[in-house]
């Protein structure tokens, strides 16, 4: 799939992965919609976008992606300025396990619906022309860390959704959206930053050190070759309902599932 005249909408656009997965987007000649809920960051981000690659490439929409009548309006307005939708990220995500119910919500919710959403606009059964949806999960769903329970419920949902819509989408219906999922380890960006935080973590604060050591333990990698797997997914067409890891020891690599035994 080549990426010049596509268009592309990404959740959680305008700083850390999101921003990433941007800027190799319009690198490689697709138009984006960034979405996200953070006003100043996400004009800043998108003026420093448009001093790169030329200002009609990429529009900012203020949007918090929990409020289901702003996210559809999002989608409508990003196919209204550009003609048409081929690529969803869906990689908005906090990490709160004080406000628990809220990580649910961006997480989880929102990327069901921003799936449902991407569908409307890009599905075959709506005579649209197919395309593909990258949900965004983390290595927390393989590692199962007790100091972050939650995190790590919306990160397991997350593979199975777009596991289950992905089988749908190819074997049942006949979508033309490949689904695919993909599995950060630590990366280095805000997010990373709230394990410093009570209002964040709430009591799990208290292993703060032992998150640090984690951290030095398996490495912290860069967004940008978190953006590069998102091209891959993006790009080869083979990849359907695949969940795609990327660790500092492993690099790009993909987990494997057993075939179901009677
Ligand atoms: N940084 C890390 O170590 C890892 C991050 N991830 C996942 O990658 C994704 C991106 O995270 P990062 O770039 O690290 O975080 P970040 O905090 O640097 O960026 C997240 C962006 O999402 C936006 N956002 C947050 N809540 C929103 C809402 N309700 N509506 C719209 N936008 C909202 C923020 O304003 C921000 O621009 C998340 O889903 C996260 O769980 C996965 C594995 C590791
Ligand atoms: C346990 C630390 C909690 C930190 C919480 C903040 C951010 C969350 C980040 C993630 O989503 C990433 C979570 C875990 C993956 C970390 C490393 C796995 C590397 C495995 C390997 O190299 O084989």
């Amino acid at each position: 799939m080549s990426l010049h005249g596509k268009v592309a909408l990404v959740t959680g656009g305008a700083q850390g992965i999101g921003r990433a997965g941007v800027e190799h987007l319009l690198e490689n000649g697709a138009k984006v919609a960034l979405v996200d809920l953070n006003q100043s960051v996400g004009e800043e981000c998108k003026s420093d976008l448009d001093g790169q690659f030329g200002e009609d490439n990429c529009i900012f929409i203020q949007c918090d992606v929990t409020d289901a009548r702003k996210l559809r309006d999002a989608f409508q307005n990003t196919v209204e300025k550009f003609g048409r939708l081929d690529i969803v990220i869906n990689n908005a995500g906090i990490n709160n396990e004080k406000n628990w119910e809220k990580t649910i919500e961006v997480n989880l919710t929102s990327v069901i619906q921003g799936t449902y959403l991407a569908l409307e606009h890009m599905s075959k059964e709506y005579g649209k022309e197919g395309g593909v949806i990258i949900n965004i999960s983390s290595m927390a769903a393989f590692l199962h860390s007790p100091h972050q329970p939650v995190y790590t419920a919306t990160k397991h949902g997350v593979i199975g959704f777009s596991r289950a819509i992905a089988q749908d989408a190819s074997e049942q219906g006949n979508y033309g959206v490949r689904i695919n999922t993909l599995c950060p380890a630590f990366v280095d960006t805000q997010l990373l930053r709230t394990v410093e935080h009570e209002e964040t973590m709430g009591k799990f604060v208290k292993y703060k050190d032992e998150f640090k050591q984690r951290m030095d333990k398996y490495g912290v990698l860069k967004p940008s070759l978190i953006a590069e797997g998102m091209l891959r997914m993006i790009t080869d067409e083979s990849l359907n309902g695949a969940v795609m890891k990327i660790t500092c020891s492993k690099g790009i690599h993909f987990h494997t599932y057993e075939p179901l035994s009677a």
